[in-house]
Parts: structure tokens; C-alpha cells; sequence
């Protein structure tokens, strides 16, 4: 028998990636579901693309409709996992895709969610220094914000050898279900189809705390980090272009040498052979972070363009690579680099 996963909020975009994913892993054996408003719905009328799941009937979500699992994966709506994490068992293991156990500041947290800390948990991305073996064993995950997970790849291997200053300016676009699938004006197909347009302008978007500990832990001191997120006409991924001061004598053949040292042995970052940058379409449904660098020479400054999937490597895939790490499976096990074309 499999590791006996549950998910709650079965019926939304996060979930229905992870089931995605569950549905072809070998290690596991899918539990129960669960959703909010859709309980009691059949998982076929919510997620036809799921075809072997098709007939599986939504449970509410309660402590007793996700007991009896190795591991639970919550994708629910922030604010939701706390206070239905503390009700599951601590030989659970317990994977929140939210944000609720992300950051360590509980003054970050209060400003840019505006309610209590939840606390803090292991962050799910492996990729960073030690990171491995925080998560090794551990029974709760925070799984890290779609756009914190992009630009921390992004911007990790400068920080951790030295040849970036401070100053980072972060633009990145994201698809529509970076969204969910709540339904908004702002999302309706005729405002989103045919524009790409800003928002969360000026530093309030509550993923800058998350880049700017992230960051900061790598760099040894304190970084700063505007960041300006856009949203574009796809339903998926997120292209993230980061700039930072270079430190002065940085080449571009140094600044590529970094890059290549620093993941030439991550199964699931990619940098680009020079001269091809990388697009959203590169990586759809793939759990891998594709980077292209350079170095302004003239502006002084390190560039960086990544591309994600925001729902696999940036949610439900990065989900799963750090469930495997924490359960004591082969980290790649059931994620594919593979991504759909055209
Ligand atoms: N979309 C993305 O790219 C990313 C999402 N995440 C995180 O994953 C989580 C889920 O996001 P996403 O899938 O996009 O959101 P969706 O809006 O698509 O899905 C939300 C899910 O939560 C359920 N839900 C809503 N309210 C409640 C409630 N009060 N009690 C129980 N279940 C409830 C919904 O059920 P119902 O259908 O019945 O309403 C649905 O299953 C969020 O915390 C989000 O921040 C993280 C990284 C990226
Ligand atoms: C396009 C879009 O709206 N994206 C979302 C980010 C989604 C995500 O990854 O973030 P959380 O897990 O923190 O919700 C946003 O900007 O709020």
C-alpha cells in the first residue's frame, strides 16, 4: 500500500495540480478530498481534467474528514491552514500550500496579511543552502509563494557567492490562476485577454516579505527588494525578470560560471545554454525553473530572467519535491522536467 495522501481544496487550481501530479506518483494513494462550497460535488464537475478522478465525491473540510492520512496537503484559501493544522495530528505530515507558515516576522506577516501570526514552519524549497536537511524528516512544510519561488532561484546563487550588492527590482508576470479561481472582475476573460497590466504597485504585494527574508538569509544581511507583479493573458506561468547591482570587477563570463556552479546538480533548475532566454511555454506543467543571465555592463547590474510554472514548480509540484525530501523518498519521484508544447 502507498503513503495515504488527503487534499483539501480538492477543487481549486493548487489542488487540482497536486492531484495531477498525486494521480501519477507511485509512492502514493489518494485519500480523501475535500473543498468549501463544492462539497458533496463529484470531482469530474470541477476538475475534468482529471480523468481517473473523475467519480470521487468532495468532502467538507474538517480535522475528521482529513484524519487517517500519512499526509495532508492543504490548498486553501490563507488564513484557513492554521487554525485547521493545529487539530492534526504532529505524526502527520503536514504540506500548506498557503501562506500561513511562510514567514518568520510575525510584524511582516500582521502588515502585509492584516490578522495573527500563524507561526512558522519548514519552507519547502529545497534549493536553498541546508535546506535539504531542514526539510529531511520534518511533519510540517510551508510551501513557498509562486513568486517568492521563481525570484529566490533567480537570485540565490549571487547572493550566496558575492558578486550582488543590494538594490533588487524584481518585474515578473504571472498567469491568471496565480489568481485561484475565485471570481473577481479583474479576471473576467474580457479584461484579462488582449492586455498585461500591473498591480500590487509600490511594495505592498505580500510576497515582498517573503523574497526579502528569503534573500536576506543567503546575503548575511539585510537586502532590499522592490517588486512589481503583472498579470498576463495565460492561464499559467510566471516569467520574473530580476536585476541587482553587480559587485564591481564582476565579468559576464564570471557571472555565468556562478550560475552554472551553483546548479549544475539541481534536477529541477535549469540554466539555459547562452543565448536562449526562457519563456513561460518552455516549462508548462514541468516542475522546473528555467534562468537565463547577464551582465549590464553599462547599468552595472546582474540580470535575470526565470521562467515557472506557478502552479507545478511554483506550488504543487515544489509541494511534492519537498514531500519526497521530508518522507525519505528520491526527491525527483513522480515530477517531470517534461513541459507541454506548443
Ligand atoms: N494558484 C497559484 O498559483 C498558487 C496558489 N497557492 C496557494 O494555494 C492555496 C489555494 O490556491 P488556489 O488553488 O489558487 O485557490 P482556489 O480559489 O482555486 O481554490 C481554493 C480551494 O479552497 C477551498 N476553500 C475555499 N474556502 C474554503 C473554506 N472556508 N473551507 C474549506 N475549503 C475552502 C475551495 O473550495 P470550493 O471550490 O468549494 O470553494 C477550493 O478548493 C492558496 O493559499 C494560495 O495562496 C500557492 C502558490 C501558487
Ligand atoms: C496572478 C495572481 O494574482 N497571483 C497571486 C499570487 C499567487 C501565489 O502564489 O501566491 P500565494 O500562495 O501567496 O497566494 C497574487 O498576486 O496574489
Amino acid at each position: 500500500m502507498g503513503i495515504r495522501a488527503a487534499v483539501a481544496g480538492a477543487s481549486g487550481y493548487a489542488g487540482g495540480e497536486l492531484l495531477r501530479i498525486l494521480a501519477g506518483h507511485p509512492g502514493f494513494e489518494i485519500g480523501t478530498l475535500t473543498a468549501g462550497s463544492n462539497a458533496g460535488s463529484a470531482l469530474g464537475a470541477l476538475q475534468p481534467h482529471l480523468r481517473s478522478l473523475a467519480t470521487r465525491v468532495l468532502t467538507e473540510t474538517t480535522p475528521e474528514t482529513l484524519a487517517g492520512h500519512d499526509v495532508v496537503f492543504l490548498a486553501l484559501p490563507h488564513g484557513a491552514s492554521g487554525p485547521l493544522a493545529a487539530q492534526l495530528g504532529d505524526d502527520v505530515l503536514v504540506v500548506d500550500c498557503g501562506a500561513d507558515f511562510r514567514l518568520r516576522d510575525a510584524a511582516d506577516w500582521e502588515h502585509f496579511y492584516g490578522s495573527p501570526h500563524a507561526g512558522t514552519w519548514p519552507y519547502g524549497l529545497p534549493e536553498l543552502p541546508g535546506q535539504r536537511e531542514v526539510l529531511a524528516g520534518t511533519k510540517r512544510i510551508a510551501v513557498p509563494g509562486c513568486y517568492p519561488t521563481v525570484s529566490t532561484l533567480a537570485l540565490v546563487p549571487a547572493y550566496a557567492a558575492g558578486i550582488a550588492g543590494n538594490d533588487i527590482v524584481i518585474v515578473a508576470a504571472s498567469g491568471t490562476s496565480g489568481a485561484g479561481k475565485a471570481a473577481k472582475v479583474s479576471l473576467l476573460g474580457s479584461e484579462v485577454m488582449g492586455a498585461v497590466s500591473a498591480y500590487g504597485v509600490g511594495g505592498v504585494h505580500r510576497h515582498t516579505p517573503e523574497i526579502v527574508q528569503n534573500l536576506s538569509a543567503v546575503a548575511g544581511e539585510p537586502v532590499t527588494v522592490s517588486f512589481t507583479p503583472t498579470l498576463a493573458p495565460m492561464s499559467r506561468g510566471i516569467l520574473a525578470t530580476c536585476t541587482v547591482k553587480a559587485e564591481p570587477g564582476l565579468t559576464a563570463d564570471g557571472l555565468r560560471r556562478v550560475y552554472e556552479d551553483a546548479y549544475a546538480d539541481e534536477p529541477f533548475v535549469d540554466l539555459l545554454p547562452e543565448g536562449q532566454w526562457p519563456s513561460t511555454a518552455m516549462t508548462l506543467g514541468a516542475n522546473t525553473a528555467l534562468l537565463q543571465v547577464a551582465l549590464d555592463e553599462r547599468a552595472g547590474r546582474i540580470v535575470v530572467v526565470a521562467a515557472i510554472d506557478n502552479l507545478t514548480k511554483g506550488t504543487a509540484g515544489g509541494a511534492i519535491q519537498s514531500t519526497n525530501i521530508a518522507l525519505g523518498l528520491a526527491e525527483e519521484l513522480g515530477l517531470s522536467t517534461l513541459a507541454v508544447a506548443p
